[in-house]
């Protein structure tokens, strides 16, 4: 298996407030190869975004304050890097994309020239040591807008926001973020604000561009089919801790998490009425006060008395496939076995 191109290595944050201290992220170990693609999926609320965000440092609340743990990029860490060189890592070697791409956009500045900007800005921090003129950072510019196949690259550069549609919206800052040519794109929900049929383009385009380019991704969503339809490897995260790590098909085919199983019963399809959708009863804990031992158990059908107490190491049954449950811990199959007879 290939080196990790980033790694979070029990990774914590959390967030000073009034009422106490909010442990967004507890314990949060992933891993994305270089060329790989990773989806992270969980209900709203269990620390998809601040993942993402942390790794670019755009957790940007003065309560959050790093708990434990790494993060590391190419094996370097990337926590207290200095704002000089994170510069040198945002898009030229991480690019992040997000949900809404008219507020990532300025209303007032055509596309040509805040496509410009960036690269200008590109050119300024990146390592190449580059200064292109106004003409070539353009020409760059319009070829960006070409390899994301937007229709008249030239004629959209003279656009203000306004006049594109939302998926060519965010087709101009899939373009800004590989302006730079990063080697990892970060897309947090990059097409909940879409219709179906453009967010079927997008993340078409996405998976063609992994392709072509070699490039990593790490795709935020709470949709099991938006990440199925890109990634090659899953983690589902509950309540700021990962449960379950799994190649996409295995996810499906053998989800071992309860919560996974909880997450997949919950997913509408075209030949399972609506009646049948099981849904998860209860909402994830308040992470001011989280639960001693597994943070699911109250929400858990099987959960077991352990449960309550102890909290679940991560287990790996395949290269790949691995997750956080007494239920698959040896020393517990006898109350396992137990509560499967009841
Ligand atoms: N600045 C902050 N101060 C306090 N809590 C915060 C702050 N930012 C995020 N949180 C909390 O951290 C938790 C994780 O938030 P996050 O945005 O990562 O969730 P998410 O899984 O991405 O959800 P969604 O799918 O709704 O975007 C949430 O409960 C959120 O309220």
């Amino acid at each position: 298996m290939a080196a990790p191109l980033l790694e979070f290595d029990d990774f914590r944050l959390h967030f000073d407030t009034f009422d106490g201290c909010y442990q967004a992220l507890d314990g949060v170990t992933l891993s994305i190869a270089a060329g790989e693609s990773l989806g992270i999926v969980g209900e709203t609320g269990c620390g998809k975004s601040v993942t993402a965000k942390s790794v670019l440092g755009l957790v940007s609340s003065p309560s959050a304050r790093i708990a434990g743990g790494d993060l590391r990029y190419r094996g370097q860490s990337l926590l207290g890097i200095g704002a000089a060189a994170m510069r040198r890592i945002r898009g030229v070697e991480i690019a992040m994309i997000f949900q809404d791409p008219m507020s990532c956009l300025n209303p007032l500045f055509t596309i040509g020239d805040q496509m410009s900007a960036v690269i200008a800005a590109h050119d300024a921090s990146g390592p190449r040591g580059q200064r292109r003129s106004a003409r070539q950072r353009r020409s760059h510019a319009a070829h960006m807008l070409a390899r994301v196949h937007m229709p008249s690259p030239d004629t959209q550069l003279g656009c203000y926001p306004h006049q594109l549609s939302g998926g060519q919206r965010q087709r101009v800052l899939i373009a800004m973020a590989l302006s730079g040519a990063p080697s990892l794109l970060i897309a947090d929900e990059p097409t909940t604000a879409l219709d179906v049929t453009i967010q079927a383009q997008i993340l078409d385009l996405l998976d063609g561009l992994r392709r072509d380019l070699g490039l990593s991704i790490l795709l935020i969503s709470h949709d099991l089919g938006v990440i199925s339809r890109v990634c090659d490897r899953v983690a589902v995260m509950y309540a700021g801790t990962v449960v379950e790590t799994a190649p996409v098909e295995a996810l499906f085919e053998h989800p071992r998490h309860p919560y996974t199983r909880g997450l997949l019963a919950s997913v509408p399809h075209p030949r399972k009425p609506a009646q049948m959708l099981a849904g998860i009863p209860g909402t994830v804990p308040n992470l001011l006060h989280p639960p001693a031992g597994c943070r699911y158990q109250a929400r858990c059908p099987q959960a077991l008395p352990a449960c309550a107490q102890q909290r679940p190491v991560t287990v790996a049954f395949a290269p790949q496939h691995s997750a956080a449950c007494l239920l698959l811990d040896e020393t517990h199959a006898a109350d396992t076995a137990a509560r499967n007879l009841a």
